[in-house]
């Protein structure tokens, strides 16, 4: 390998090893966000309210796309990806009224 080869190789390995702290931040992140959503859940099945809020919702929205511009994340992905979320989150919130 090159001198060349050999520094592009470590700086792989490291973007590598951010990445994946990274990842394990996603993933703890998430862990927590679904933690209070499952007891969001909870009480909203304990008081018969509906799964979804799209008022809250379209609150979020906003409030992400003005995040997304600040940190220079493409704001589509991010409406994109809150969105992904909810769904899910909403999925559980029906299941918790069963
Ligand atoms: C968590 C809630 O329930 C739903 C899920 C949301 C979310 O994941 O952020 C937001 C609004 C609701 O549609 C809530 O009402 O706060």
């Amino acid at each position: 390998m090159t001198d060349a080869s050999t520094r592009a190789a470590e700086i792989l390995a490291n973007h590598r090893d951010s990445i994946d702290r990274l990842d394990a931040i996603l993933v703890y992140t998430l862990a927590e966000r679904f933690k209070h959503t499952q007891a969001v859940g909870r009480l909203k099945a304990e008081h018969d309210l509906p799964p979804s809020d799209k008022a809250r919702e379209a609150k979020q929205i906003e409030r992400l796309e003005w995040l997304s511009q600040e940190a220079d994340l493409d704001p589509e992905f991010a409406k994109k990806f809150l969105n992904f979320i909810i769904q899910e989150v909403i999925q559980h919130h029906k299941q918790q009224q069963k």
